[in-house]
């Protein structure tokens, strides 16, 4: 069994509990009286033509299944908080419980705290995850391919547009690729983590990101450790970053989103062209 088959083992049993609190008929209630969604493709500069940004999606992560604990993030909200003061165009709240930590309550208390699109990160393996991701306020929610059938792929690419949210659907080889892209995916993650093994290889993102049509925002997600790192995926073709672990282990969250941010920038200018 790979570690990502075991997360999903506990992420189920997880769901059909608060399923059994709250079915899906009145979780689908809920979701009218929740404000509306916020527009993820364009904060990520999904319109913009060339993208000239290097935009960062930062995480809130309480720990994680290779590092263990990472960081006693005692408020959310306020890390939340100085993400966006940062310059953060969407913030990533963990939601997985066993092995990162996280929950839907860090989802409320940061969705309550900022004006950008928040992305609620989970392994998402039933429609009712993604009920439950509006009713709590995500604009944005984690397909992850690996992990997902076709079939699966599309039905919840497809409620989620529904639902007026944006997916960020998470990829790790060639063949996911062309997966995503054949759904129909806006935003396309390239994982350099892989999560059968959670080995990271940050050089599988160039030949990778390659693979996805310029009108999909290009995500890389993983392994950033501080503005070079950033600097190599910008170079490569990345749009934006998805960073969780620099951050939340630094004492000085907004300043390194600002600077990943620049040095992505700058990365993308040296380039040439944008795309
Ligand atoms: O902490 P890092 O190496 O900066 O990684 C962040 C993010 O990419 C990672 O948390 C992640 C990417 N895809 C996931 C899927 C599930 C859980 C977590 C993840």
């Amino acid at each position: 069994m790979t570690v990502l088959d075991d997360i999903i083992v506990g992420v189920r049993e997880d769901l059909e509990a608060r399923r059994a609190e709250l079915p899906l008929e009145q979780l689908t209630e809920r979701v009218a009286a929740v404000a509306a969604p916020r527009d993820a493709y364009a904060a990520l500069g999904g319109p913009a033509s060339p993208r000239t940004e290097l935009k960062v999606i930062s995480e809130v992560k309480r720990k994680s299944p290779s590092k263990g604990d990472l960081a006693q993030i005692t408020d959310p909200a306020d890390l939340a908080r100085r993400y966006e003061k940062g310059g953060a165009a969407v913030i990533s709240v963990l939601t997985e419980q066993r092995r990162f930590g996280g929950s839907l309550a860090d989802l409320d208390a940061v969705r309550d705290a900022v004006d950008i699109p928040v992305l609620r990160k989970d392994f998402t393996v039933d429609e009712y995850q993604i009920w439950e991701a509006r009713a709590h306020g995500a604009d944005l929610v984690l397909l992850i391919v690996a992990a997902l059938e076709d079939s699966q792929l599309r039905a919840f690419l497809d409620l989620t547009h529904r639902l007026g949210m944006n997916a960020l659907v998470e990829t790790h080889t060639a063949e996911e690729i062309e997966r995503a892209v054949a759904v129909g995916a806006r935003i396309i993650g390239v994982n350099v983590r892989n999560l059968k093994t959670l080995d990271v290889d940050r050089s599988i993102f160039a030949s990778l990101a390659e693979k996805i049509p310029s009108e999909a925002v290009i995500i890389a997600e993983s392994g950033v450790r501080n503005a070079d790192d950033v600097a190599d995926y910008a170079a490569n073709g990345a749009n934006a970053v998805l960073v969780g672990e620099a951050l939340v282990i630094g004492n000085a969250p907004e300043q390194a989103v600002a600077d990943f941010a620049a040095a992505g920038a700058r990365a993308i200018a040296d380039r040439g062209q944008g795309s």
